[in-house]
């Protein structure tokens, strides 16, 4: 084990860290249905199988018209056929959006536009900008659409869709197994008598679904012995690629996490990083006799710290591992109000966002061992090292892993 836990990583770098570790692990590529893709990351780019628009297309229904009016029909051209060409002068034939234009039409006119007289004849005026859509005017054949590493979302599958595609070459799904650890915890009822509720196990898979995991497993309360420890990391890392633990990464009388970590013979990414709340989160690569890389990330008991240590190391590492690019810039707010630093260490402060999204308030009932105030932020006011934030200071601000429309 070579990282040194009296020597915290400092935040910026433990994210990078995380995330090139994930990169460097993140292998294989699955060909799944195009309905299959959303959540997912492309491994290679998505190139455009035709030319798009793939015909000339009109974009009105009306009339394609050959040569100077009065124009005598010919014909119809529906959506979906291969019309032959207007040959003469003088003709035109009957057009649908989305119908190809005929070869030798000059212009098309709108219905609306169009009168036919008492010989059959079409007149109107065409306007000025051409009214059909041209082969390649959205993408040439072969065109680059989108690189590899982009997340599949809805508007991905659709132009895949548009330009021909039926399967996505895509990056496997990280597996994740969370392990909650203390037997201080219940399942269910209220708190007390020493007792409290776990409340990692109920909303972490919930945070690693918004990063892109794929939850396989969660168990626990896992017992607060070393050998239940290992048995349960082992068990986990045969089904997962990353191995989520909660609780235990410190060095009280039942925190296993470390001498399980020492006894599977894993190697620290990160150990302990400088961050306030949240310390004792670490990362560790952890080996396995099929020679895959695994990995191992510790939340720290405290509910908030756990969620801290979420967004710092395993939404990076879950980034890297899906082949995905990774911002390790984040966007600048403004903050509403004086926000404390916390000393030599980087101080992410639970911060509500005005409608705007552009200026943060920090909420109440932050405290390491409290989700009140989580329940009531969009992310964290990120404070550097050494700083203090005065009210009207521009900061960065690391959003919560949420979906659009939570927490409007
Ligand atoms: N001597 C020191 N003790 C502690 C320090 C320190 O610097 N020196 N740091 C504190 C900080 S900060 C944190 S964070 C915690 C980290 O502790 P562990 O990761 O070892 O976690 P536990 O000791 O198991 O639990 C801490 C706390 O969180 C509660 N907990 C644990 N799991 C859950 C859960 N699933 N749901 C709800 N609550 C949970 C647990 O009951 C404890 O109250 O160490 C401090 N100590
Ligand atoms: O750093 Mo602890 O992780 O504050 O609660």
């Amino acid at each position: 084990m070579s990282a040194d836990e009296n020597t915290p990583v400092g935040w910026d770098r433990a994210r990078e860290l995380a995330y090139q570790a994930g990169l460097a692990a993140s292998a294989g590529t699955e060909r799944i249905p195009l309905a299959e893709g959303d959540g997912r990351t492309l491994a290679e780019p998505l190139r455009a199988l035709t030319a798009l628009p793939a015909f000339p297309t009109s974009s009105i229904d009306g009339w394609a018209v050959r040569g100077e009016g009065p124009w005598r029909p010919v014909g119809r051209v529906l959506a979906g056929g291969t019309p032959p060409p207007l040959t003469e002068d003088g003709t035109c034939v009957e057009i649908a959006t989305g119908a190809m234009v005929p070869d030798g039409a000059a212009a098309l006119i709108r219905i609306e536009a169009s009168a036919t007289g008492a010989d059959g004849r079409v007149t109107g005026v065409p306007r000025p900008a051409p009214e059909w859509r041209l082969p390649g005017e959205e993408a040439e054949l072969g065109e680059e659409l989108l690189p590899a590493g982009t997340a599949v979302d809805p508007a991905v599958i659709g132009v895949a869709a548009t330009c021909g595609h039926e399967f996505l070459t895509v990056r496997p799904a990280p597996r994740v197994a969370l392990l909650v650890f203390g037997d201080e915890l219940l399942t269910s009822g209220p708190p007390g008598a020493g007792r409290v509720r776990d409340s990692l196990g109920p909303q972490v898979p919930s945070w690693l679904r918004r990063c892109g995991g794929t939850v396989t497993s969660v168990t626990g309360p896992v017992k607060d012995t070393l050998d239940a420890h290992v048995d349960a990391i082992r068990a986990a890392l045969d089904t997962a690629d990353l191995v989520c633990t909660t609780g235990g990464t410190m060095h009280g009388p039942v925190d296993h996490l470390h001498p399980s970590l020492a006894e599977l013979g894993a190697e620290y990414i990160v150990n302990t990083v400088g961050v306030r709340p949240g310390f004792p989160m670490l990362l560790a690569r952890v080996p396995h006799p099929d020679g895959r890389p695994r990995f191992l990330a510790g939340l720290p008991g405290n509910p908030q710290s756990a969620v801290i240590a979420l967004v710092s190391l395993v939404a990076p590492l879950l980034a890297g591992l899906s082949g995905r690019p990774f911002r390790a810039e984040q966007p600048l707010v403004e903050a509403a109000t004086p926000v404390p630093g916390r000393g030599r260490d980087t101080h992410l402060a639970l911060a509500a966002l005005d409608p705007t999204g552009r200026v943060a308030t920090p909420v109440g009932h932050v405290g390491s061992a409290m989700l009140r105030g989580l329940a009531n932020a969009h992310g964290f006011v990120v404070v550097r090292p050494g700083a203090e934030v005065a009210a009207g200071d521009t900061v960065p601000f690391l959003p919560l892993p949420l979906l659009s429309g939570e927490r409007p």
